[in-house]
């Protein structure tokens, strides 16, 4: 497995395998990765003959006040866990290799409405450097796929639709959350908790887990179960930043009778930030 850091050699490089009519699978990351990653480069690998594992702390989707600087970065580590996990090449590129005129004037990806809300409010111009540095990557790396997880599922769903209406020829994949046993999904950010934030932690699956169970049971008040769940996420140590209950392919509120539901939660445990969902397909 060779790591580049550079656009000009990773280009030569795919350019070769373009040639011997080999397919690319891309799974971009930003390092320090857990197994939920090793998942999505183990599917890249079942689904493509050349898995590109791009791993970039990107500035332009960390607001202010954020943790880009303190992010963990941990190449040597990701690097052997890449290897084990069939990933052919690392794609690593500086800040200045992606940005070379930097942040302030670069062209931007905006993807409307299903940005908005969640976690594109709580965390603003976050789905525009999030399109804009993937796009980027597409344009890079000239995937035929590209795999993300389902963990950040408003994600998921910004750039499956930036990828239609753009009309890029990439197919995007998902793939399941993996959680720890206590069923805490697996994050780089749960490695900010301390001993005691860590217990209080699957107390955001638990709440979703409760919340799914009592929609399954029929419950049709959707607004009160939002407001129980906040309140209990309080009652664990936690701090709510929203808990929705969305239609899961427009991310709007859900009402009863539609056929798929996600809930999607945010909280804060202490400074650290975790984000989760559930799917109820019925
Ligand atoms: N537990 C998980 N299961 C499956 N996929 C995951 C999991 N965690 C992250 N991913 C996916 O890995 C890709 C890279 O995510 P990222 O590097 O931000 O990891 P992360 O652990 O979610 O980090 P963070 O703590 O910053 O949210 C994304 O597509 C993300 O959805
Ligand atoms: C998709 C991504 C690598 C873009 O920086 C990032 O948002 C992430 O790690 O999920
Ligand atoms: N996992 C999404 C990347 C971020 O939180 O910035």
């Amino acid at each position: 497995m060779r790591t580049v850091h550079s656009l000009k050699e990773l280009r030569t490089i795919l350019r070769g395998y373009r040639r011997q009519g080999k397919t690319i699978g891309l799974v971009p990351t930003m390092g320090n990765l857990h197994e939920g990653h090793v998942s999505l480069v183990r599917k890249a690998a079942e689904m493509a003959d050349v898995v590109v594992t791009s791993i970039f702390v990107n500035p332009m989707q960390f607001g202010v006040g954020e943790d880009l600087d303190t992010y963990p970065r941990t190449l040597a580590e990701d690097q052997d866990k890449l290897a084990s996990a069939g990933s052919t090449l690392v794609f690593a590129p500086s800040a200045e290799e992606v940005y070379p005129e930097g942040l302030a004037k670069h062209t931007q990806v905006v993807v409307p409405d299903v940005s908005d809300g969640h976690c594109g409010a709580s965390r603003p111009g976050h789905f525009e450097g999030v399109a804009t540095v993937v796009t980027m990557l597409f344009n890079m790396i000239q995937p035929d796929l590209a795999v993300f997880g389902e963990k950040d599922f408003q994600q998921l769903a910004v750039i499956r639709k930036m990828v239609r209406d753009l009309m890029m020829p990439v197919d995007v994949v998902g793939a399941p959350t993996i959680r720890e046993d206590d069923g805490l999904a697996k994050s780089s950010r749960n490695g900010y908790l301390s001993a005691e934030e860590r217990e209080m932690a699957p107390a955001v699956y638990q709440t979703l887990q409760a919340t799914a169970q009592k929609i399954t049971e029929g419950h049709t008040d959707f607004q009160a179960l939002e407001s129980e769940a906040m309140q209990s996420l309080a009652r664990a140590g936690l701090r709510p930043d929203y808990f929705n209950i969305v239609n899961s392919e427009t991310l709007k509120p859900a009402s009863p009778e539609d056929p798929e539901i996600t809930i999607l939660a945010a909280a804060f445990l202490g400074t650290t930030r975790l984000i989760d969902n559930l799917s109820i397909t019925r």
